[in-house]
């Protein structure tokens, strides 16, 4: 077998898995079954790297193929293609051997093999001319409300941004260490205090990695609990906890901690990070508006399920499978969580509602309807003062896109609003 082919015969079947399963291309990876069982390392980086890449492409490369055939093909022979263009895009100098072995893919599957023809045929009068592909576009029922709220011409740096793919982004368990592990690390220190590394190491071999010191976490989702800013001794509740990157950010800030979940299997994932960090929480696994535990709470972090539109430059897949009728559904679901959230929270109380989401229905409008549905809770300014102008802080609320930091190399799109119920 050719060097390449076990790897771009793990990328089809990961596109095709990853655009019709309806799954996260995270959790195919993480699949012991999947399409990378069987592959070396180095095999698996690079069918990795070809599925991210096409995947970041695919509307584009459907554009430069559309032209070359009558009907739409099978699903396995469109992501042969899909792929052979988007590598054909990247490394032109090498089309002779990305034709060859899209064909030899597509012929070695009995279900595909009378198509290598065709796929020859195709792929010889794209990579006749070079071929430059256009920046992939959000879906319709994803653009037109970042148009109406951003404008087109941010909407476009968005897309951008995405197209980048992220860095590689951790908060340090003890804030006055952060100098210590940048140095160590080599690490750029970001505003906010995450450190910043560019992507591709294999982070458990980084030093600080096994005894805890240090956890994975997008500089963008590590501000809200920045935001709700929590002393040693108060009582917290991380609503919405799992897998628990912000338990632990509040944890280490010496909070009692209170980390609620209603999915065991994700709970485990906290109770292994604070394992592995030396931190310490309560772990109820519960669904939040049943909950009936403690009340009165100091303070309470709900980063609320939500349509992860904001992580899209990590999860390229998302805006393929995502089914938009599921909005409705999950903006209820945010708002009857709100409603929760502040029963919980004590008089004077302080509460930081977030969603990793570029969609204002599950933020800006969110909050404003929760403000209004809640007259004894009000605006935190002072909260979010602070952070970058651009950020729109003015209502209690930071709205943070994938195109903000562009020259750092962006962060997730998120909202996270600051609120405090009255004495
Ligand atoms: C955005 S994730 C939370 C990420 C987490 N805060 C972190 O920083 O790692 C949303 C979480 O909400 C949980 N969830 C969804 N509905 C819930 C409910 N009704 N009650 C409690 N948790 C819920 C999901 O299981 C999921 O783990």
């Amino acid at each position: 077998m050719s060097e390449g082919l076990a790897a771009r015969r793990a990328a089809v079947a990961l596109l095709l898995e990853a655009t019709g399963s309806g799954r996260l291309l995270s959790d195919i990876l993480a699949d012991p079954t999947g399409p990378l069982a069987g592959l070396n390392g180095p095999d698996r980086a690079r069918a990795q790297r070809l599925t991210l890449a096409t995947l970041r492409r695919i509307q584009p490369a459907d554009a430069t193929i559309a032209p070359h055939i009558r009907r739409t093909p099978a699903p396995l022979v469109l992501a042969v293609l899909r792929l052979a263009v988007a590598e054909l895009a990247e490394r032109p100098q090498d089309a002779h051997g990305i034709v060859s072995e899209a064909v030899t893919l597509v012929r070695s599957d009995p279900k595909s093999t009378q198509a290598s023809g065709f796929v020859n045929a195709v792929l010889r009068r794209i990579s006749a001319a070079p071929v430059t592909l256009e920046t992939q576009r959000l879906p319709v029922w994803l653009r037109r409300p970042l148009v109406q709220r951003f404008g087109k011409a941010t909407v476009k740096a968005i897309e951008a941004a995405h197209l980048a793919g992220p860095m590689l982004d951790l908060t340090v368990r003890h804030s006055a260490d952060t100098a210590l592990w940048a140095d160590r690390l080599g690490a750029e220190v970001l505003p906010g205090g995450s450190l910043r590394l560019a992507p591709g190491v294999q982070v458990t071999a980084l030093p600080g990695y096994e005894t805890g010191e240090w956890w994975v976490q997008d500089a963008a989702a590590a501000i809200p609990a920045r935001v709700l800013a929590v002393q040693p001794g108060e009582s917290v509740l991380d609503m919405c906890a799992a897998p628990g990157g912000k338990t632990l950010q509040l944890a280490a800030a010496g909070a009692r901690v209170v980390a609620l979940d209603a999915s065991g299997a994700r709970m485990e994932r906290v109770r292994e990070n604070l394992a592995r960090t030396g931190l310490q929480a309560e772990l109820v696994v519960a669904d939040a508006l049943e909950w009936q535990g403690a009340t009165g709470f100091d303070a309470i972090l709900l980063d609320a399920p939500c349509s992860a539109t904001g992580t899209i430059r990590r999860h390229p897949e998302l805006p393929f499978v995502k089914d938009p009728a599921d909005l409705p559904g999950l903006v209820a679901l945010q708002s009857a969580l709100i409603d929760r959230a502040i029963a919980l929270l004590r008089p004077g109380g302080r509460l930081v509602y977030c969603t990793c989401s570029l969609l204002p229905d599950e933020g800006e409008n969110q909050m404003a309807a929760a403000l209004d549905r809640h007259p004894q809770m009000a605006r935190d300014q002072k909260a979010v003062a602070g952070w970058p102008g651009n950020w729109d802080a003015k209502g209690g609320g930071l709205r943070i896109r994938p195109d903000h930091w562009a020259e750092r190399g962006g962060l997730d799109g998120f909202f996270i609003g600051a609120m405090r119920k009255s004495a």
